[in-house]
């Protein structure tokens, strides 16, 4: 396997709490995420989700542990890390391109500003937004704006994006052809991706990797299940195929179950956190047939 890209080590986040002691919300959080590689970080509510996408953003510090990348623990955001967060967060005042150029030209100063404009536009016809490069946020529904804050993420060519729950706030159909179209992009341009979502099926469509939190506090990784939907997996067509339930019902019963009692049933049983078990959910009859 080739080395990481980032590689999350021994994190833990604590605060204090109110009387005296502290809480522990997650502990232990080992996870590489390797070049080209999308993972999906799933758990219930609490459970740290968002601490850990903004660890890995530079936004915000673990109590112990350390991200690393290129060897080095990092220490503060960067444009080799893209956020897109739930809300588009755009400038309200500048148009669909502005908002994308003003993120282009901090990481390419150097440019001019043809060469930024021509940039952007690449990127906004990407997710479909050309045409729209004029309007401001005001004028735009909320998936476009949505679309704004992709193409943003991905003009900057960062190394990695991060994303939490970028589709959440969306109506179904828009969600559904947004979902696809990241799938898309990112296969064709081998992005790095960590992102978090509640969506199952989401995760499902968008995922190599999905990593699947307990419950806080003293949230773990439990597991990491692989994707065992073909790569041309489509949102209409992915509920045909043979692996759909094995691995849709894997991660539902986690999500109902084990993600509350994971700490009673590894009670007196090795875990080690470097080393959580791997699943590829998969038919019985395939396993039979093995
Ligand atoms: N400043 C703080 N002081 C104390 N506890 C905090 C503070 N900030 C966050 N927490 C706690 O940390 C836990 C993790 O929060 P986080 O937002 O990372 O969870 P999450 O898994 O992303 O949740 P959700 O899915 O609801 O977004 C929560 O239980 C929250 O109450």
């Amino acid at each position: 396997m080739t080395k990481p890209l980032i590689s999350v080590e021994a994190l833990a986040k604590r605060y204090p709490k109110r009387g005296g002691g502290e809480t522990t919300v997650f502990e232990d959080i080992w996870l590489p995420i390797h070049p080209g590689e999308f993972v999906c970080l799933i758990g219930h509510s609490g459970c740290g989700k968002t601490t850990i996408l903004n660890v890995l953003a530079g936004l915000d510090r673990p109590t112990d542990g350390a991200v690393i990348v290129d060897g080095r623990e990092i220490s503060g955001p960067s444009l080799d890390r893209a956020v897109i967060f739930q809300g588009h967060s755009l400038l309200p005042w500048m148009t669909a391109l502005e908002n994308v150029a003003f993120a282009v030209s901090s990481r390419h100063p150097e440019w001019s500003r043809e060469k930024v404009r021509e940039h952007c536009r690449f990127y906004l016809n990407l997710v479909h937004l050309s045409g729209a490069e004029d309007k401001k946020p005001s004028e735009l529904s909320g998936g476009m704006k949505q679309r704004v804050g992709i193409a943003r993420a991905l003009a900057i060519e960062p190394k990695m994006l991060l994303m939490d729950e970028p589709f959440s706030a969306l109506d179904a159909l828009t969600r559904g052809s947004l979902q696809d179209e990241v799938r898309r992009i990112c296969t064709e341009t081998r992005q790095t991706v960590f992102m978090i979502t509640h969506d199952i099926d989401e995760a499902m469509l968008l995922a190599d990797r999905i990593v699947l939190m307990t419950n806080g506090p003293q949230a773990k990784i439990a597991e990491v299940v692989e994707n065992t939907l073909p790569p041309d997996r489509r949102p209409a067509t992915m509920h045909k195929h043979p692996n759909y339930y094995p691995l849709r019902n894997h991660l539902l019963d986690f999500l109902v179950t084990r993600s509350k009692t994971f700490a009673q049933d590894i009670a007196g049983k090795p875990y080690d956190p470097r080393k959580v078990p791997v699943v590829r959910p998969v038919p019985a009859e395939a396993l039979a047939a093995v």
